[in-house]
């Protein structure tokens, strides 16, 4: 069995949300299944106990905060994010930008609370600064070709070449995903084959009317 991980992040998308979560975690989930590829999925905060209820798939947060639960208004903690059953959470993601020390402290927090970290990186300079930060996985992103339709795969496999030999002449023990337009199996063979330990991904899946199209065809090649 591959141990490729395909998380799907399903941002602030309407079609992420609510009704439309739980028809891509059933999707990801029926797929997973016939696979046998470990599918995630990273909804909104208000989705993510309804979806780690009804769903045996990994289910991530999109964000979390480094603090101790106390005082804080408007944060999300770690704590809140293991009680709704969620086992992971994205950090530093290209549309929710954190500082060093915000990094530092929301994957502390995180790996405290016994979550799945995933930092998000924009180049090969800051995986390899991620990767210091001993995180479950760094996850290389172009910005500019984030739902751009345009697969980072093919586009600039370079840089996930370079990041994967970043991260690990820092920390061998971190996986590394990479994301940016990737939509078909054969961007994530290409990234498999590149060194990655799977893709993480948003309008390809999301967007779509049948998610579960894509999903097979995500997997297909593995
Ligand atoms: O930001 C991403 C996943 O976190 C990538 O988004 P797209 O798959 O839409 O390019």
């Amino acid at each position: 069995m591959s141990s490729q991980f395909i998380l799907v992040n399903l941002k602030a998308y309407k079609e992420g949300m609510g009704p439309r979560a739980h028809m891509i975690a059933r999707a990801a989930e029926e797929v997973s299944e016939e696979s046998g590829i470990q599918i995630g999925v990273a909804p909104s905060f208000f989705d993510l106990h309804p979806l780690s209820k009804h769903f045996e798939i990994p289910v991530f947060a999109q964000h979390l905060d480094g603090v101790v639960p106390g005082a804080f208004t408007g944060h999300v903690t770690a704590a809140a994010v293991r009680q709704t059953g969620a086992v992971g959470t994205l950090i530093n993601h290209s549309e929710r930008r954190l500082t060093l020390a915000e990094i530092e402290a929301s994957v502390r927090a995180a790996t405290e609370a016994g979550l799945v970290t995933v930092i998000c990186s924009n180049n090969d300079m800051t995986s390899a600064a991620a990767a210091a930060l001993s995180p479950t996985y760094v996850a290389i992103e172009p910005p500019e070709l984030i739902g751009s339709g345009v697969s980072v795969a093919k586009a600039d496999p370079g840089i996930i070449q370079r990041s994967v030999a970043a991260v690990h002449a820092v920390n061998p023990k971190v996986k590394v995903l990479t994301g940016a337009g990737i939509q078909s199996g054969e961007c994530v063979k290409i990234a498999r084959d590149l060194g990655t330990d799977g893709v993480l991904l948003a309008s390809s899946v999301v967007k779509v009317e049948d998610p579960a199209i894509v999903l097979r065809d995500l997997v297909s090649l593995l």
